[in-house]
């Protein structure tokens, strides 16, 4: 008798160890990041998925609270072939499921041939493969959580000053919370823009009140048709302040310039996905964590990256309405620096917007 089990919708349920106790359900993700655990559990891009870790032994360099993406474990539920006690600890005080001592080979090898699939999980003495079907039975898809923006946006805005020792760029960024990793802010903060976070729902009373120089929407969990608040933000302001956007920012961007969003088989996670840069030719390696992509960037956007596996759409930009977009995190966190550069990118889109609008008025 086992004390955990993971049903899958492909009909099968895989025996395992029982290391946090729990019944939950989520759709099944892997990842392939060898380093990073801390990152990726605290990612609000994870909510509602259960988090499978490829990498075979997960926790060797301890829990620090500094690695943290936010405050607190957004995957339903974690997976690894093994996790070390400290890890074990932090979910447990998190509340949140976690098993091990399973093949997680075979589980990676279901998902990229089955694609992207819900699972429930049952853990805990005296659980049945019966309780984790259960589970598995109420478990919704993606697309069906329809407000999940509510579970990980903040519910008020707040307003991070640059960091004491930066540039001085007089640049205040209004970043649009759909699931905001901290870093993304950080990175901003560090190169001395001012970063007001406002709620997923944002009104555009509201950030026409604040008069930003740049309107960035963040990475997030789902389906970007949940998004609508922020589509709308950038419907309305695109053309007269410049729009940047990281992962699930790029979807939300490119279907409010006529594009197109479309689920992916088995998505991108982890920090070694190769992407090129059409105009340079030149490849970097990036961070991804995504179930989604654009399909038609639509009339208005260049697609200027591209992912050297699938051609998916990696980077999108138009010139001509200030607007600049990555698929993958140039904030890293794990993963490669490669693409920090993305950044000082959407500084400079703030200095080439004000001069533009100062030869205008003269
Ligand atoms: N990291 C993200 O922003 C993820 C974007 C979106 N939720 C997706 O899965 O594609």
């Amino acid at each position: 008798m086992s004390d955990a089990y993971v049903a899958l919708e492909d009909g099968r349920v895989v025996e395992a160890r029982g290391r946090v106790p729990g019944r939950t359900r989520g759709e099944l993700v892997f990842t392939t990041a060898y380093t990073g655990y801390e990152e990726s559990l605290t990612d609000p891009s994870y909510e509602e998925q259960v988090l499978t870790f490829s990498y075979p032994l997960i926790g060797n360099y301890g829990v620090r609270d500094e690695r943290f993406e936010s405050d607190r474990v957004h995957p339903r539920a974690a997976v690894a072939r093994e996790f070390t006690d400290e890890v074990v600890e932090w979910l447990a005080d998190e509340g949140v499921p976690a098993v091990d001592h399973l093949d997680t080979r075979d589980l990676v090898t279901a998902i990229r041939e089955g694609g992207a699939m819900k699972c429930g999980i049952a853990v805990g003495e005296g659980v049945t493969p019966e309780d984790a079907k259960a589970e598995l039975a109420e478990c919704k898809g993606m697309s069906e959580h329809m407000d999940i923006g509510a579970q990980v946006s903040v519910d008020a805005s707040e307003t991070y000053e640059p960091d004491a020792d930066a540039p001085d760029v007089d640049a205040e960024v209004a970043l649009i919370d759909c699931g905001a990793k901290g870093s993304i802010r950080s990175s901003l903060t560090e190169r001395g823009a001012t970063v007001h976070v406002l709620p997923y729902d944002t009104t555009s009373e509201t950030v026409a009140d604040l008069d930003p120089d740049v309107l960035f929407v963040s990475n997030g969990p789902g389906d970007p048709a949940n998004f609508g608040a922020a589509q709308a933000l950038v419907e309305e302001f695109v053309g007269e302040v410049p729009v940047a956007g990281i992962c699930l920012g790029q979807q939300v961007v490119a279907r409010a310039l006529g594009g197109t969003t479309e689920k992916m088989d088995f998505g991108h996670r982890g920090v070694n996905q190769p992407v090129r840069d059409l105009d340079s030719g030149k490849v970097v390696m990036t961070t991804q964590n995504h179930g989604y992509t654009v399909g038609d960037p639509g009339p208005e956007l260049d697609v200027t990256q591209v992912n050297v596996n699938d051609d998916t759409a990696e980077g999108l930009e138009s010139d001509e309405l200030g607007v600049l977009t990555r698929q993958y995190h140039p904030e890293a966190n794990p993963g490669p620096h490669d693409s920090l550069g993305f950044f000082d990118d959407v500084l400079e889109l703030v200095e080439t917007d004000r001069a533009r609008k100062l030869a205008a008025s003269d």
